[in-house]
C-alpha cells in the first residue's frame, strides 16, 4: 500500500519548476545561427545605438535651406556622407544611407523635379523620412531580458546589434526508459500484449520542451526486475540530466520504480500528485556519477497518464532547467460542462476553436487511450471541490504542440 500523500497540482508544478530552476546548467557562448531554441543566459543589450546613425527611410535627395537644389553628390548605403555644408545644395541619396550633417529634409525621388539645369524641387513630406539614432534602441538599453526563449527573430535583433555569439543556458539532456514485459516493439495488440506507445512518442513531447534526447538515451521495454531497473536507470544517469521512466510508478508486484529509487539515494521532489488522470507521477533528485544533480521523472504507464505526468512536471522542470520562466496558463471559455474529480485536480482533454478562446472536450479521454490526445491542444483543468459550467472561464494546460500541429 502507498502511504503517500498526493501533492497538490498546482504545487507539484511549482515544485518542478523551482527545482529545475536551482539545478539550471552553466552559460555557453554559442554562435548566432546555433542559439535557435536556446535561452538567454544574459539579458540581451544594445551594443550601439539603433540606428547608429541617421539613415534615408528612401531613395531621393538630402536637401539644406530653400529650393531649389544644387546636386553636389550622391551618398549609397554603407559610405559615410560628408556634411551639406552650404543652402541651396542636396545629395542623392539612397534607402539606408548616412544622412549627410547639415541636410534638413528629405525628398522621395518620384516626389521631386529637376529642371533643364540640373536643379532639384520638390516638397518634403511632414513626416521625416530618416531615422534618428537611438530611435529604435540607447546604447546599453536592455532589449531582451535573461530567460528568454531564443527564436529567429530574437537572432535576427542580436545580429542587428552586432552580436557573433550569445550567452545561452547548455540544454538539458534526456534520456527515456520504458518499462514492462508486456510490451511490444513492434506488430499490432493481442494476446495481452499491447504496444508500447510511449517509447516513440515522449522524445518528441520531450524535445518539445528543449530537452535533446539522443536516439541512443531512448531504451526499453526494460525487463521486470529490480536488478534491470537499477542497472538501466544507472546507465541512463551517466550522460542525462533527466531520466523519464515508463510504468511502475504503482506498488505492484512488478513495479519496481521506488524500490530501485531508494536504491540510488533518491530525494522525491513530488511523490504523487493529487490529479486525475496521472497521479502517480513523481519526480525525483538523483545524485549522478560525478556529484551533479540528475532527475528522474517518473511516468505512470497508462499512456495519456505519461503525457500528463510529463506537461505536469517535466515541462515546469525543463524551463527551469533551461533559465526559461515557469509556464503559465491561459484562460479559455469551456464550450461544455466539465466535472470535477471531487479531491483531485481533473484535467480534462480538449480541442481549442479557430481563435483559441474557447475549449471542447474531446472523445476517447481514456487514461489507457491516447485517441483522444491526438485530437486535443492540451487540457481543461478544474481544480478541487470545482466543475466547469459551459461559458466558465477556465485555465487550460497546452500541449507543447508546435506552430502548425493541430491547425
Ligand atoms: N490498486 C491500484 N492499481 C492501480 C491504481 C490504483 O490506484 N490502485 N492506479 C491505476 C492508475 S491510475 C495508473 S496510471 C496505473 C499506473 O501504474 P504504473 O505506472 O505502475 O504502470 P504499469 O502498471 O506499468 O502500467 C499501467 C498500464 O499502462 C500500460 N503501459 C505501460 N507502459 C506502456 C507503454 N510504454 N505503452 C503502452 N502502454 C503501456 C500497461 O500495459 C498497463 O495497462 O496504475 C493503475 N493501477
Ligand atoms: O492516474 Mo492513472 O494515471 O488515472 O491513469
Amino acid at each position: 500500500m502507498s502511504e503517500e500523500i498526493p501533492v497538490d497540482w498546482g504545487q507539484a508544478r511549482a515544485l518542478a519548476y523551482e527545482a529545475g530552476r536551482r539545478a539550471a546548467g552553466p552559460a555557453e557562448t554559442i554562435s548566432l545561427p546555433d542559439a535557435d531554441g536556446r535561452t538567454l543566459a544574459e539579458p540581451l543589450r544594445a551594443l550601439t545605438d539603433l540606428p547608429a546613425f541617421p539613415t534615408s527611410s528612401i531613395d531621393g535627395w538630402a536637401v539644406r535651406g530653400p529650393q531649389p537644389w544644387r546636386v553636389v553628390g550622391r551618398v549609397l548605403a554603407g559610405g559615410v556622407a560628408d556634411p551639406l555644408d552650404e543652402d541651396g545644395t542636396c545629395v542623392e541619396i539612397a534607402t539606408g544611407a548616412m544622412v549627410p550633417a547639415g541636410a534638413d529634409a528629405l525628398i522621395r525621388i518620384e516626389e521631386s523635379t529637376r529642371d533643364a539645369d540640373g536643379l532639384v524641387s520638390g516638397e518634403p513630406r511632414a513626416v521625416p523620412e530618416w531615422r534618428l539614432p537611438g530611435e529604435e534602441a540607447h546604447q546599453g538599453e536592455e532589449l531582451l531580458p535573461a530567460g528568454t526563449a531564443v527564436d529567429p527573430a530574437v537572432i535576427g535583433v542580436a545580429a542587428t546589434c552586432g552580436y557573433e555569439s550569445l550567452s545561452v543556458r547548455a540544454r538539458p539532456r534526456a534520456g527515456l526508459l520504458v518499462f514492462g514485459d508486456e510490451l511490444l516493439t513492434a506488430g499490432p495488440p493481442g494476446a495481452g500484449r499491447v504496444r508500447d506507445s510511449l517509447g516513440p512518442q515522449v522524445p518528441g513531447w520531450l524535445r518539445r520542451c528543449g530537452a535533446v534526447v539522443e536516439p541512443g538515451a531512448i531504451a526499453g521495454p526494460v525487463r521486470d526486475t529490480l536488478e534491470a531497473h537499477l542497472e538501466a536507470v544507472r546507465g541512463a544517469l551517466a550522460t542525462a540530466d533527466l531520466v523519464c521512466t515508463t510504468g511502475g510508478t504503482m506498488h505492484g508486484p512488478v513495479d519496481h520504480l521506488h524500490p530501485a529509487l531508494a536504491k540510488l539515494g533518491a530525494e522525491y521532489v513530488v511523490n504523487t500528485v493529487a490529479v486525475r488522470p496521472g497521479f502517480p507521477m513523481l519526480l525525483a533528485r538523483v545524485p549522478g556519477p560525478d556529484g551533479r544533480t540528475r532527475f528522474l521523472a517518473g511516468l505512470p504507464g497508462n499512456p495519456q497518464s505519461a503525457v500528463i505526468a510529463l506537461i505536469t512536471l517535466v515541462a515546469p522542470l525543463l524551463a527551469g532547467l533551461q533559465g526559461r520562466p515557469a509556464p503559465r496558463l491561459a484562460m479559455v471559455e469551456a464550450s461544455a460542462p466539465v466535472p470535477g474529480r471531487g479531491g483531485f485536480t481533473h484535467l480534462a482533454l480538449a480541442r481549442l476553436d479557430h481563435d483559441g478562446r474557447s475549449a471542447a472536450p474531446v472523445g476517447h479521454v481514456g487514461s489507457a487511450m491516447l485517441r483522444g490526445l491526438s485530437h486535443a491542444h492540451g487540457f481543461v483543468v478544474v481544480r478541487p471541490g470545482a466543475q466547469a459550467a459551459a461559458g466558465d472561464l477556465v485555465p487550460f494546460l497546452p500541449l507543447p504542440l508546435v506552430a502548425g500541429e493541430r491547425p
